[in-house]
């Protein structure tokens, strides 16, 4: 065991303590949950004067996330036949399978065989309505006229992930007089699934779900694993559920009408993975990244199954976060309080992340926990990926302190934060 008491003048302008308690590897990047007291700063970088506080006072006691074991939870099947990829998110009889592969949504009987009733509800918004709800509706009921489609279309936007449009759904499923053995399905990026995941989990007390992810955001990341929230205007992803759908149906072809900036966003978790998980996965990513930015069919599918095969070893070793799963929360404590600092919406949620992750890299430099080689390779990605690297300049250090306080990670008061740890040379 190691134990670290330092104090850090950080990034450079938030200042805080830390006590930590690790376990030591000499397995790849590791990641650590820290807990954290606020300490003094002398000056905001726009002048004026903040005294912080400690959210709590009293001595702490950290988590060690530890890896997981190689064979950790879910399998891949690849298709000799087809570009058919099969990821199993393992968790008994809640398992489902994560099929991946280009043209999927030709094919009914990938989504049709998850149907528990005949009823399904369609959540999508009015950009992907126009673009892919007619394919999936084509989908659903192709020879199969016992199957009747409702849909709910939603504005589009993460400042409408509230509990207002929620009702909006939850006004359909009932005027659609939908029932327990009916299925949501929901129809487009991060937003639309989690909000949908949300609605099937509550409503009735639990319907069935199922997840078509149309950006490279929620088809590396938001629809495996069974996270489901909306926000509240004090904090991100506050009010929410764990809820596994039947299956999620991620048709690359989908990606094709996805602006840049989305694409650069969803490749922040990609980063990510990579970087907590998977020290090869990180350096091809390096190697590659003008391939993904350019949307190569090999490199997106490839970067979408190796993300999900990770998601899903963390998710069914780990399911509703009470180790290490918080692994998949790199650069979110930060990034989450950017989002919301900055009004949600006005920074996309990779975005936010990518700057997180920085500032993540920055305190585990820091504490001495990775090199400066890492942090300059962190950066550098990131640039190449077309994100961003610093905090947005109206973000304070009350700001982040404020935000942060409200965290999900927070325990007893006390904000744990995730950071990177390398042993040996792994990465
Ligand atoms: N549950 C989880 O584990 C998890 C993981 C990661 C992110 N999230 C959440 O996901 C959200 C972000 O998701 P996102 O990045 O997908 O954003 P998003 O859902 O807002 O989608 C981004 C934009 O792309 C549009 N779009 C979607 N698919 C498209 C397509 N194929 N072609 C053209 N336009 C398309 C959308 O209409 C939207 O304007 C955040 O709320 C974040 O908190 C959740
Ligand atoms: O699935 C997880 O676990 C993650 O942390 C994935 C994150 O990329 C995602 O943004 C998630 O919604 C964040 O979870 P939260 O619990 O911090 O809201
Ligand atoms: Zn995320």
């Amino acid at each position: 065991m190691i134990m670290a008491f330092s104090s850090y003048n950080f990034n450079p302008f938030l200042s805080f303590s830390f006590s930590s308690t690790t376990t030591t590897t000499t397995l790849l990047p590791r990641l650590y949950s820290i807990k954290l007291k606020w300490k003094s700063r002398t000056s905001t970088p726009f002048g004026s004067k903040v005294v912080g506080s400690s959210i709590r006072s009293s001595p702490t006691q950290s988590i060690p996330v530890e890896s997981p074991s190689p064979s950790g939870g879910s399998k891949t099947m690849t298709s000799n036949s087809s570009a058919l990829t099969i990821v199993e998110v393992d968790l008994g009889n809640r398992s489902y399978p994560v099929y991946i592969g280009s043209g999927l949504l030709h094919h009914p009987h990938f989504l049709q065989k998850h149907l528990v009733g005949k009823k399904v509800l369609v959540v999508t918004n009015t950009t992907i309505a126009s673009l892919y709800l007619d394919k999936v509706i084509d989908a659903l009921t192709r020879d199969n006229p016992e199957i009747s489609v409702e849909t709910v279309i939603l504005p589009d936007g993460e400042k409408y992930k509230n509990m207002e449009t929620l009702m909006k759904v939850f006004q359909q499923a009932i005027e659609s007089r939908l029932d327990r053995r009916s299925t949501f399905l929901a129809l487009g990026g991060g937003v639309i699934g989690d909000m949908c995941g949300f609605a099937a989990s509550t409503f009735m007390r639990g319907a069935s779900f199922i997840q078509v992810p149309t950006t490279v955001m929620a088809q590396v990341d938001s629809s495996v694993g069974g996270k489901t929230a909306i926000n509240h205007p004090l904090g991100k992803n506050l009010i929410g559920s764990f809820y596994q759908p039947q299956c999620t149906l991620i048709d690359t072809d989908t990606l094709t009408t996805l602006s840049d900036r989305e694409l650069s966003s969803g490749l922040a978790e990609v980063i990510k993975c990579g970087l907590i998980m998977d020290a090869d996965f990180f350096k091809w990513q390096e190697e590659n990244i003008n391939a993904l930015l350019a949307k190569n069919p090999h490199a997106i599918a490839y970067a979408i199954k190796r993300s999900c095969e990770i998601k899903a070893q963390l998710v069914s070793l780990d399911e509703m976060e009470c180790g290490i799963r918080a692994i998949l929360n790199f650069g979110h404590t930060f990034g989450h309080a950017i989002e919301n600092g900055v009004g949600y919406g006005q920074w996309l949620h990779g975005e936010a992340i990518a700057v997180g992750m920085v500032m993540a890299a920055d305190l585990s430099l820091r504490l001495g926990w990775i090199d400066e080689t890492l942090v300059k390779r962190i950066h550098t990605i990131l640039e190449h990926a077309r994100l961003p690297t610093s905090p947005p300049q109206c973000m304070t250090f009350e700001m982040f302190k404020s935000i942060m306080s409200v965290d999900k990670k927070v325990a007893d008061g006390v904000l744990r934060l995730v950071l990177l740890k390398v042993s040996g040379s792994s990465l």
